[in-house]
């Protein structure tokens, strides 16, 4: 699979296109799950409040377009992220279409408890690689932020509730700067034995390249397998989707992305959105990769929640779609 690793750098875009083949002509590595993050990461970081009604018809609409996962909302102090304070409220209005999860974040067994009462199935614990980000975003060190996960995996089994884990800050922080592979592999390793069913790696602040995140997959992969892996990659500098890409080349198939690329951190600075679901549902399409996804109810849902918000798009592919594309004869 990685071909990459066996040739040369000058030629890894050859590599790319006979990965692409791979990909297409093997049927157990047709598809690939996106985790649609809009409603949560997408949304935590505006700075005006925005009404419980709309986030719920963001969700129902989201639900009537093939996603599979959609992340609704998180269970975090609403002192520390306003936005997010309405989460019962959000999760209880939302219609749960059968077949579709939606995870919400637990920082804590306090988040946990919120969020069973509210009936949640899924939830995400989110550590970091890094101990500066970690004590900006929860408050305490990346390794405290474990201890504070234990309860919340043994409460979750205790109720039948799936746990995903997230590391943040897999290639750069944006206090620390670089970081090095093995402190993502640490936090990676210790959310695996802890029973997270999968690990979403997050470039917060959208730094990674190809190089960067290669030299992090390299490491983690080695330690997990990359069937346990998911990616999250903010687009900040431009680069999600070749990171994306790249993921793709180790194995991983599974993509968080945010509607018309909603999202950032609000705990670290600079940090834009998420892929642009519509950018990425488009870049599989067009590698013969299933998502399971209409483009074009997405489409409409991207416009809708940036006519919301009052601002266009961040998607090229949004912003660019002029209907389905003509099929091949
Ligand atoms: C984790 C805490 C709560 C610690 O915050 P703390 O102040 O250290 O917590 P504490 O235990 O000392 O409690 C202080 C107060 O918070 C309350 N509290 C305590 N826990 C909860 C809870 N779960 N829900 C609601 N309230 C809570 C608690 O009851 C108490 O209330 P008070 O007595 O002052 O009235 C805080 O730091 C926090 O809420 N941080 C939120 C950070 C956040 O949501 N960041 C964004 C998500 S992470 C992200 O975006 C990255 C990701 C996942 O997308 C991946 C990537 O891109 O890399």
């Amino acid at each position: 699979m990685q071909i990459s690793r066996i040739l040369a750098p000058g030629r890894r875009s050859y590599a790319l296109l006979l990965f692409t083949r791979t990909a297409v002509t093997s049927p157990s590595s047709n598809s690939v799950r996106i985790v649609e993050v809009g409603p949560r990461d997408g949304l935590q970081n505006e700075p005006k409040l925005l009404p419980a009604a709309t986030k719920i018809e963001l969700i129902d609409r989201l639900s009537k377009t093939g996603l599979k996962t959609i992340e609704a909302t998180s269970f975090v102090s609403a002192k520390w992220v306003p936005q997010m304070g309405d989460n019962t409220e959000v999760f209880c209005g939302i219609r749960k279409v059968p077949g579709i999860s939606y995870p919400v974040l637990t920082p804590n067994i306090k988040g946990f408890e919120s969020a069973l009462a509210a009936g949640a199935e899924e939830v995400a614990v989110f550590g970091a690689a890094s101990d500066a980000f970690s004590l900006k975003n929860v408050n305490c060190t990346a390794a405290e932020a474990i201890e504070r996960f234990k309860p919340v995996l043994k409460a979750a089994k205790e109720n039948g509730v799936r746990v995903r884990g997230y590391v943040s800050t897999v290639v750069g922080c944006p206090y620390e700067g670089a970081v090095a592979p093995s402190a993502v592999v640490k936090v990676v390793e210790a959310l695996h034995e802890m029973g997270c069913y999968e690990i979403s790696l997050g470039d917060t602040i959208g730094v990674g390249t190809p190089g960067s995140m290669r030299r992090m997959l390299d490491e983690v992969t080695r330690a997990i397998p990359s069937e346990k892996l998911a990616v999250h990659c903010h687009d900040t500098y431009g680069q999600a989707l070749s990171n994306i890409l790249v993921s793709l080349e180790y194995g991983i198939r599974v993509v968080d992305s945010s509607v018309s690329g909603l999202g950032g951190c609000p705990y670290a600075r600079g940090a834009s959105g998420n892929a642009a679901t519509e950018d990425v549902v488009y870049m599989l399409h067009g590698m013969g990769l299933n998502t399971g996804v209409d483009l074009d109810k997405l489409i409409e849902v991207g416009r809708f929640i940036c006519s919301e918000l009052g601002r266009p798009s961040e998607s090229k592919v949004n912003r660019a779609w002029k209907g389905p594309q003509p099929q091949k004869q």
